[in-house]
């Protein structure tokens, strides 16, 4: 794993530094095999970042979109991540609609749509169950908790080793998520945090030693790289590591 933290000015400084470093990954990973699959993020710190690359002209029908993290509730629900990436992104660009791969939530039982989202992974990349295909890369956010996708303190989840997709719990409300170890086989995983709030789940996150049921986001340790992008209010007096 080769690792990167950067400290950006603000909030605009990071979504550019954001926006060159994936178009760079883009571009490599269409040279060398015609495809790019990211995986996104929810919540609030990722939005401007999908609106600026809306703006960008690039090749739509060569980015392959997935999500790392899906609220259980229907895609016009305000609180789906899917529909925040479609207003901010993919509504607004030439993307076919079969590289949109959004997290299913119609199924009565949430495992069996994680079941379901895993399958389809499996289709696309041509992988067998027990195996750990590798996007190119895995856009994240980190929660004041130091909670990842959506990998929450003390939750099973975090036990689940041996499948791409699983079950999240906040506050007794279920998710879907990319497991750890799926995050970890991707090419490159890029986090993005801001804010003065983020500052003490950081510090338990960059410290040598702390327990990684309480700090979820100490589990992503990429095969690839680990990219850390902070604005100044998150990242300053950060004991990188
Ligand atoms: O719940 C979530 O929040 C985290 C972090 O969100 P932010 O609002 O602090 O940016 C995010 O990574 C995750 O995908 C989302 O479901």
């Amino acid at each position: 794993m080769s690792k990167k933290v950067e400290v950006l000015t603000d909030r605009a400084a990071l979504v550019s530094q954001a926006l060159e470093l994936i178009i760079s990954k883009m571009e490599t990973a269409i040279a060398e095999q015609g495809r790019f699959t990211i995986a996104l993020a929810g919540g609030s710190t990722p939005k401007p970042l999908y609106e600026a690359i809306a703006s960008q002209n690039l090749p739509w029908d060569k980015i392959h979109v997935f999500w790392g993290d899906e609220r259980y509730v229907p895609p016009d629900h305000p609180d789906s991540n899917q529909l925040m990436a479609r207003n901010a992104w993919l509504d607004r660009v030439e993307i076919p609609t079969a590289n949109i791969h959004s997290m299913p939530t119609d199924e009565a039982d949430p495992a069996m749509a994680a079941a379901k989202y895993e399958k389809h992974l499996q289709e696309f990349f041509h992988s067998s169950p027990g195996e750990f295909p590798s996007l190119d890369v895995v856009l994240l956010g980190m929660g004041d908790d130091a909670h990842t996708a959506s990998l929450f303190p003390h939750t099973a989840a975090l036990k689940v080793k041996d499948k791409l997709i699983t079950v999240g719990n906040k506050d007794d409300n279920q998710r879907l998520t990319f497991t750890y170890p799926f995050i970890n086989a991707a090419r490159c995983v890029m986090f993005l945090a801001t804010g003065a709030n983020k500052k003490p789940a950081l510090a338990q996150v960059f410290a040598p030693t702390a327990d990684d049921l309480a700090y979820p986001t100490r589990l992503i340790q990429p095969k690839g790289e680990l990219l850390w992008l902070l604005d100044a209010a998150a990242g300053s007096d950060l004991n990188k590591g």
